[in-house]
């Protein structure tokens, strides 16, 4: 009897399983939303926590939001702690949603310049045109491939990127997020990796827009950077002191050049 229970209890666990991953894309789904929406933006510049109506009024373009809606979103992301919800004492009271550590890293480049955000991340990898190839994932084992081409009628990502100047901008906005935390992670540690008086320029080779090396150089003035990249990715990245930004389509060693990263 004792063993029939547990073997019931664990088939529930089993199930429970499967539900939180069958649902998981839910929680992606939100947590885009909220960065679409600019919530984290609204609620980190708030002076308090607020409620949904409160943020609501602050969606940009958006005269007529739904409070059932954005509370629905709300409530799920405060299940996942991305938000705090300080729930009212009596029964009329609205609950007040304010900022968390998670929160702060959905900042938009607008609302907190020069702070490392992971918001572009977010929305490149939850893009349809990103999520699309995860549902070729079957096909690509029973026919061997590449997911992102059988999504995108067999184009290849960069070629993508060169026709599709907005997939192009997602893509690179959500490298360089990433390249810059991790390289100022890198450089808080890595003291003196950059800071011999031999090591006079780098390159970056397929460095995106400049994100990893601009915060070398900006870190470690004396070296020149170079960033190279396809003629696309290079068309759009920012000017950064120090750095020079060139176009490749072959990668050739130069001379000139003492570090590769
Ligand atoms: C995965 S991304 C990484 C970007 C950057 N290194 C980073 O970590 O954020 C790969 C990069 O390689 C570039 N790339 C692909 N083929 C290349 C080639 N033949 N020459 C130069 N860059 C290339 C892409 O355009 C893209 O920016």
């Amino acid at each position: 009897m004792e063993a029939a229970g547990a073997e019931a209890e664990a088939s529930l666990r089993g199930q429970v399983e499967i539900w939180k991953y069958t649902l998981s894309f839910a929680d992606s789904m939100a947590l885009k939303s909220a960065v679409e929406l600019r919530i984290p933006d609204i609620i980190h510049s708030h002076a308090g926590p607020m409620t949904v109506a409160q943020i609501a009024s602050a969606i940009p373009d958006s005269p007529s939001p739904d409070l059932y809606c954005l509370a629905r979103i709300m409530r799920l992301l405060v299940r996942r702690r991305i938000f705090t919800a300080q729930q009212p004492s009596d029964d009329g009271g609205e609950a007040l949603y304010g900022p968390t550590h998670s929160s702060r890293w959905l900042l938009s480049e607008t609302a907190a310049p020069d702070q490392l955000t992971l918001a572009p991340m977010v929305l490149m990898e939850n893009h349809p045109w990103l999520m699309a190839p995860w549902h070729c994932f079957s096909r690509c084992v029973r026919e061997g491939g590449i997911a992102f081409e059988k999504a995108h009628g067999g184009r290849h990502i960069w070629d993508f990127a060169a026709e599709n100047p907005e997939f192009n901008k997602l893509f690179n906005d959500a490298m360089e997020c990433t390249a810059r935390i991790i390289m100022r992670a890198i450089l808080s540690e890595y003291r003196d990796g950059f800071g011999g008086c031999c090591l006079r320029s780098l390159v970056d080779v397929g460095g995106g827009t400049g994100g990893a090396v601009s915060e070398i150089v900006r870190s470690h003035p004396h070296i020149r950077g170079i960033n190279f990249d396809l003629p696309h990715v290079v068309a759009t990245a920012p000017e950064y002191p120090g750095c020079h930004m060139s176009e490749v389509t072959c990668l050739k060693a130069s001379p000139l050049l003492t570090q590769f990263l």
